[in-house]
Parts: structure tokens; C-alpha cells; sequence
């Protein structure tokens, strides 16, 4: 496996604020972090009593679930709920960036490559997948950096994420549950940002076969996520995994916790490309063995 880590720098953090620099966007925010978030870290101590201080690992059984006082998984809560899943929504369109792009070579050779074909005669059927991509705001920032590849994008999201969108120039809308089969076989790159580290492991594997299921030799999975060193995180990583685990029974991982998934999953580990040093923000490239 090859390490890359080309790019260093000081930007933001994923979950950071400094990204939130309007007055609407600072109220979606203090809505996700009150009405949403605010429930599951005030049940967080009394949750943990009860569970004997064991790690979080059933979505359906967080201390979301009991300071909302519901039974459903934490999407499927927010899904019913247009105000909350908006203002998740919001907020990640405004932390959006194109920074994982910088540096990451087999995706530039391959966005170039896919740039000269048109979408009557492709190498592949679609380019880029953005699997749980919200409203679509990754799916922007690659179509800036490659005009050439209007038309080769899909977004995916759930239905009550993508079915009242407006129409995207240049990219393919559909609602698509990652637990559920892939509509788009043998696409050159499913993305994942900020996916995986929402689910415990169980899931994560779901997720990863149905896409290795839709992929073909060539095609490969990208996983934005941040991969931690064993000590010495940086506190905005711990902070969130802490809020993962209270939110989803999800988590932030070790490079040696990917590792295991990757192997457990029946993928092969191409390639950990770090494009931010300080906080371990990282693509991870996967492809079928
Ligand atoms: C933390 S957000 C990340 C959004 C986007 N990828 C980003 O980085 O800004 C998680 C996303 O997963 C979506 N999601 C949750 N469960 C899903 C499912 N079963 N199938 C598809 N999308 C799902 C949510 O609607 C949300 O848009």
C-alpha cells in the first residue's frame, strides 16, 4: 500500500465553526447543535451509567434514542423531522471543501482521462458517485475543478435529502439507500465524506459490500474521512468522536481500525492520501482484490 500525504495545512476542521460566516448558517448550526445534538449529550452521562461505561455500538440503542425519547435509528429520526434534517443538511453544505482532491493523483489522472470522453462514448458509465452526499455540495466543487465531467456525476442521498433538490446542472440526482443495493454498477469512484464514521463497524461493512458488489475492476471506493494516529490526536478529532458515538454509536478511526475494516470487508487498501497533516484529514482508496 502506498502513503501519500502531499498537502499541509492549517484549514478547517471538518466540524469546525470557522467555515459558518453567515447569519443564516449560524442558525442552522446552533439549531443541529441545540435541537438535535443538545438531547443526546444531555442523556450522554446518565446513558452511560446505565450501560456500564461500555463503548456505544448499536445505532439504535445511543443516548440519541433516549434523549429524543424514540426507538429510531438517528437518520431515520431526523428524516421525519424537515427542521432538523435541514439544518444537518445546512451545515454540511457549508463545511463543504475540495481539499481532498489536492494531491490525489489517481483521481486527477483519471478526472482528466474521463474529461475527453463524452457521455455517449465513456469509459465508464459515470464517473463520481457522491454516496450520501447530502445536497450535493461535493458534487459542485468536483464539476469546478472538471467542467469536462458535466454529466458523469451522481449524487446519492436519502429520499428526504434529494427529492425536493433543485435539478443539478451536470449531475445525476436519485435517492439511493447505501444499505440497499447500488443502482449505479461499475462507476469509476464511489466517495463516502463523512460517512463511515457515523456507523459502527457492522454497518460500515454493509455499506462497503454493496459498493464492492456495483464496482468492476477499475472502479474505486473514496473514503474522506480522518485517519488518527494511536496517541496524540488533535482535540477537535476527539471531540468528535465523542459526539459520534453519542449521536450514532458511530466513531473517528485509527489508521490500524481502518486497516482491520478494510480487511474485514474482502477490499484492497491502495492508498491513504493525508491532505491535511495537522488533523490526519485523509482519502482512503480502496478497489476489489
Ligand atoms: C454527516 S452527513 C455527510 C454528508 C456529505 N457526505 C458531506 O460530507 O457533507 C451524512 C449523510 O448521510 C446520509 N445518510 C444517512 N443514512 C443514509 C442511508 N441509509 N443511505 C443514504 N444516505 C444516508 C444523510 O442524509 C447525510 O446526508
Amino acid at each position: 500500500m502506498e502513503e501519500v500525504g502531499k498537502e499541509e495545512n492549517s484549514s478547517h476542521f471538518p466540524f469546525s465553526t470557522t467555515q459558518i460566516t453567515n447569519l443564516t448558517d449560524t442558525f442552522f448550526l446552533s439549531s443541529l447543535r441545540f435541537d438535535c445534538c443538545g438531547p443526546a449529550f444531555q442523556s450522554f452521562p446518565s446513558f452511560l451509567a446505565e450501560t456500564g461505561y461500555q463503548d456505544v455500538t448499536d445505532s439504535a440503542k445511543t443516548p440519541f434514542q433516549k434523549g429524543h425519547n424514540t426507538d429510531l435509528p438517528s437518520f431515520q429520526y431526523l428524516a421525519q423531522r424537515p427542521e432538523l434534517f435541514n439544518a444537518l443538511q445546512t451545515v454540511m453544505t457549508a463545511i463543504q471543501s475540495a481539499d481532498w482532491m489536492t494531491g490525489l493523483d489517481i483521481f486527477d489522472r483519471s478526472a482528466r482521462a474521463a474529461g475527453t470522453t463524452t457521455p455517449q462514448t465513456p469509459i465508464k458509465p459515470f464517473f463520481f458517485v457522491d454516496v450520501g452526499g447530502g445536497h450535493g455540495h461535493q458534487c459542485r466543487r468536483v464539476l469546478e475543478k472538471y467542467p469536462a465531467l458535466h454529466g458523469r456525476l451522481v449524487l446519492q442521498d436519502l429520499p428526504e435529502a434529494v427529492e425536493k433538490l433543485a435539478p443539478m446542472d451536470g449531475v445525476k440526482v436519485m435517492a439511493q439507500d447505501f444499505f440497499q443495493k447500488q443502482a449505479v454498477q461499475d462507476a469509476q469512484f464511489y466517495y463516502l465524506r463523512r460517512i463511515m464514521h457515523d456507523w459502527p463497524d457492522a454497518s460500515c461493512l454493509k455499506i462497503l459490500a454493496n459498493l464492492s458488489a456495483a464496482m468492476t475492476g477499475d472502479s474505486r471506493i473514496l473514503i474522506d474521512e480522518v485517519v488518527l494516529p494511536d496517541v496524540n490526536v488533535p482535540w477537535q478529532a476527539a471531540m468528535t468522536d465523542v459526539s459520534m458515538a453519542c449521536q450514532l454509536a458511530g466513531k473517528e478511526r485509527t489508521r490500524a481500525q481502518w486497516e482491520s475494516l478494510v480487511q474485514q470487508s474482502g477490499l484492497r487498501l491502495v492508498q491513504i492520501h493525508t491532505y491535511n497533516r495537522l488533523l490526519y484529514t485523509s482519502v482512503i482508496v480502496l478497489e476489489k482484490q
